[in-house]
């Protein structure tokens, strides 16, 4: 490496002594690429620049939410502006009616809302939710697939479970277990063979759109039809998991992409714009059986908290039906000049892209679940992460998840990482 790190190794041994592993959640942490990891100091539009003063431009984008870049000029002010009336307050407010309003019209299922501070609140509540509707207790996800950490939900998981290997987590009891159903993405057979077997016990099938945490993998034409199909033929509620994709891949999220309607769906990472936010939400009738409605209950201290929607608003008012063509033409960009430079590097890759998700997996193999994800070569890929930083451009440090374009990126900054892309592939042990 010909980058110095002296300060973040420094801020690491110290973070160690009183933070697990030295971080807040577990994907930070650069294990599987063999570095430290870098400690931040600011970060503006494209770039994030470390505490070494080291400049990056930025492709993990919170992992996923700063769909407009790094401190984006109108959302720092509409936090500011918030945060000056009072941080939170424990009683309603017209900013979540007008953040409801505003979810509630871009996305096409849901006809009415629910905030709560994090996607894994949303997952784990929808599936609540969709158990006391059903009275059913068996949910069904895909491998590879991360849906956050609840109990039932980390079993088979992608992302940072994934990238340390660690499939099933300790700690889930064997009795939650049982009711987690998994079954390989983009193969409806098998759906359809855990259906005839389990059919009548299944409250919910939960997926991603867009597989995103076992790298970027699309549904195959026909799979989302066919599961939508499956569970309203055995009377199972289906959740669009768009905690990733919602607000990402397009104006009307994958739903709208795909024109799929599932019966809830949850929200996370973009409605947040940068601040801690998840939501659920879907069909009146089902949404109605929360309490204070019904009797499944949820509630939250901060939830709809004024400066998470402030922030949300103000990007999702940013995010018009032109910037998400804008990101298209962008990933496209990035799609085409990846793949190209792999061939004329003759380095086996393929890559995956939905709108401004993107990612390149060091395999020959064409990549539709995460058995052929696991075919990446991700000792390349750890190489691969540390010549790219050293080329001054950060992607997530794991071969299981995707690089997240902002309307921040420029076309300098796309040539920019397609440049220091070649020069990484090139460096690569043949
Ligand atoms: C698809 C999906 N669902 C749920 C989650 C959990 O969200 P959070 O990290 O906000 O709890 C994530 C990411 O972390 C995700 O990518
Ligand atoms: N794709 C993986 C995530 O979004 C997880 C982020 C985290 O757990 O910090």
């Amino acid at each position: 490496m010909q980058k110095r790190f002296d300060r973040s190794i420094a801020d690491y041994r110290e973070a160690v002594q009183v933070i697990p592993g030295g971080v807040n959640s577990p994907v930070r942490a650069f294990r599987s690429v063999e570095m430290n990891p870098i400690f931040i100091e600011r970060a503006f539009g494209s770039r994030m620049v470390d505490v070494d003063g080291n400049e990056y431009i930025d492709y993990i984008a919170s992992w996923g939410p700063l769909i407009l870049g790094h401190a984006h000029p109108k959302v720092i002010q509409a936090i500011k502006d918030t945060a000056e009336k009072g941080t939170s307050f424990g009683a309603p407010t017209e900013l979540e009616t007008a953040m409801a309003k505003l979810v509630t019209e871009r996305m096409p299922s849901v006809d009415i809302v629910r905030m709560v501070n994090s996607g894994t609140e949303a997952t784990m509540s929808a599936i609540r939710l969709a158990r006391a509707y059903t009275g059913r207790n068996k949910i069904l996800k895909f491998e590879g697939s991360y849906h956050g950490h609840s109990d039932s939900l980390l079993i088979k998981a992608g992302s940072g479970v994934a990238t340390l290997g660690l499939p099933d987590s300790p700690g889930v009891p064997e009795n939650t277990a049982q009711h987690t159903l998994t079954v390989p993405y983009n193969d409806l057979n098998s759906v359809k063979l855990a259906f005839e077997k389990f059919g009548e016990e299944v409250a919910a099938v939960i997926m991603e759109p867009v597989a995103g945490n076992m790298g970027v993998v699309p549904p195959l034409p026909g799979f989302l039809e066919g599961v939508r199909e499956i569970t309203e033929q055995y009377g199972a509620l289906l959740i669009f998991d768009e905690v990733m994709t919602g607000f990402r891949v397009d104006y009307h999220s994958a739903q709208g992409r795909f024109n799929i309607l599932p019966d809830l769906t949850t929200m996370g990472k973009v409605i947040g714009g940068g601040l801690p936010v998840g939501a659920y939400g879907g069909k009146r009738e089902i949404m109605e059986q929360i309490a204070p409605t019904g009797p499944v209950y949820q509630a939250g201290t901060l939830s709809g908290n004024p400066l998470a929607m402030a922030a949300g608003y103000a990007t999702l008012t940013e995010m018009t039906p032109d910037a998400y063509q804008e990101l298209e033409r962008k990933g496209r960009i990035l799609e085409e000049g990846l793949r190209k430079n792999a061939e004329e590097a003759g380095i086996p890759a393929h890559i995956n892209r939905v709108g401004s998700m993107v990612c390149l997996f060091f395999t020959g193999e064409k990549v539709v679940n995460y058995e052929t994800a696991k075919t990446a070569d991700t000792k390349r890929f750890a190489e691969y992460f540390r010549h790219m930083v050293d080329e001054g451009v950060l992607i997530p440090p794991s071969q299981f998840e995707g690089m997240f374009i902002s309307t921040a990126h420029t076309e300098e900054d796309l040539n920019r990482t397609l440049e220091a892309n070649r020069n990484a592939l090139k460096k690569l042990k043949k």
